[in-house]
């Protein structure tokens, strides 16, 4: 008898807040930034106003995603609180925050474990070399402070989602490297809930001219990620950027279980939409995938969070026990 498998892969109902898009660093690949002072700050009014708009539309989780400002800046302490108030006033309104804003300060992310049932940061790759090419201007990207973030995450018991991102002038090698360091800080805290293959996809605004990761390595990449990482890990991969249907499916074949937040918009990569659930449902449906709605949180690390935290969350598991978030009405 064949061994039963499961044929569900998830997603996140998500919304982006973008606290600014202003950054200090310069990755050859981004699409995203503005340079220090020449984009404004969300306030909270605009935030609150935005997030009334989402309430009661199925979007669990608020992605908050931004630019950074540097550490040792005057105008740090202010970024950090906009951060801390924008999650608290998501949760206030019944989201579940999820913040990947790089690197924190350990008592920086001590803080904003209070305010978020997950965090994140890509690893995106260890070796040393891409800060001679696409990382030169991005002291950010320095790989320990980066590793050291997963460790920190793990020490202060916060559910944390990593990835890697691929053809930036990695090799194959540099590649298992990667994820032989997610797979061990794994081993030691348990914390690492998902980690993500992310191809690199050019958009408008970069200044690194190097083709897209080709998206038919994929499969192979990810079976490969499958035997390295532990079982307990999920492998997600962006639908917007696979495009090609039998691609996805095929990802779906070599072990990848989850496409990650999906909402009106990718603010990484703008030039990508993220497609319509009916879309993605009429790709899965018929070689029997079930399409499922997710929390930013997995089940098995709900007992990590706060009380006040567990609440919240408690009420979105039975929200999706009862599969009101199946269809969410933005997709
Ligand atoms: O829409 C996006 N969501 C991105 N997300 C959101 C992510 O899919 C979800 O927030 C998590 O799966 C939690 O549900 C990230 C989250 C991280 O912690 C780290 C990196 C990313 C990268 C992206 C991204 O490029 N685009
Ligand atoms: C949010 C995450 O998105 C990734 N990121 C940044 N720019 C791009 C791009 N052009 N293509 C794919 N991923 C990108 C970075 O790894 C960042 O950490
Ligand atoms: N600046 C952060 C990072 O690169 C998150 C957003 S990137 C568009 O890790
Ligand atoms: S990828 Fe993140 S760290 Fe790099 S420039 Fe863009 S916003 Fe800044």
């Amino acid at each position: 008898m064949a061994s039963p498998v499961s044929r569900t892969v998830t997603y996140s109902p998500a919304y982006t807040l973008v606290p600014t898009y202003e950054c200090f660093n310069r990755c050859a690949y981004c699409n995203f930034r503005f340079d220090p002072g020449k984009s404004p700050w969300l306030t909270l009014p605009d935030a609150e106003i935005l997030l009334k708009s989402l309430q009661d539309k199925g979007i669990c989780e608020i992605l908050i995603l931004s630019g950074e400002v540097h550490p040792r800046s005057s105008r740090r302490q202010a970024w950090f609180q906009l951060i801390y108030d924008l999650c608290q006033l998501a949760l206030s309104m019944g989201f579940l925050p999820h913040t990947n804003v790089g690197p924190l300060s350990c008592e920086e992310m001590a803080k904003l474990k209070n305010v978020n049932v997950s965090m994140g940061l890509m690893l995106e790759q260890l070796t040393p070399k891409l800060l001679n090419t696409v990382h030169k201007h991005a002291p950010s990207k320095i790989p320990e402070y980066r590793l050291q973030q997963l460790e920190w995450a793990g020490e202060l018991a916060i559910p944390f989602t990593t990835g890697l991102l691929l053809g930036i002038g990695e090799s194959s090698g540099d590649r298992w490297e990667t994820l032989e360091a997610i797979s061990h800080i794994h081993q030691r805290y348990h914390n690492i809930q998902e980690v993500i293959l992310q191809p690199h996809s050019p958009g408008s605004q970069q200044t690194f001219d190097a083709p897209p990761f080709d998206p038919h390595q994929l499969p192979e990449l990810i079976a490969k990620a499958r035997q390295i990482l532990p079982s307990d890990i999920t492998i997600q991969i962006p639908p917007n950027l696979v495009k090609e249907p039998s691609w996805l499916l095929a990802c779906l074949d070599a072990g990848a279980r989850d496409l990650g937040g999906i909402g009106p918009i990718d603010e990484v990569n703008p030039d990508y939409p993220h497609p319509e659930y009916q879309k993605l449902q009429q790709i899965l449906s018929p070689a029997g995938w079930e399409l499922v709605a997710r929390l930013p949180v997995y089940p098995y690390f709900d007992g990590w969070l706060s009380k006040e935290l567990q609440r919240n969350v408690k009420e979105w598991r039975s929200a999706i026990g009862a599969s009101s978030l199946s269809v969410p009405n933005h997709l």
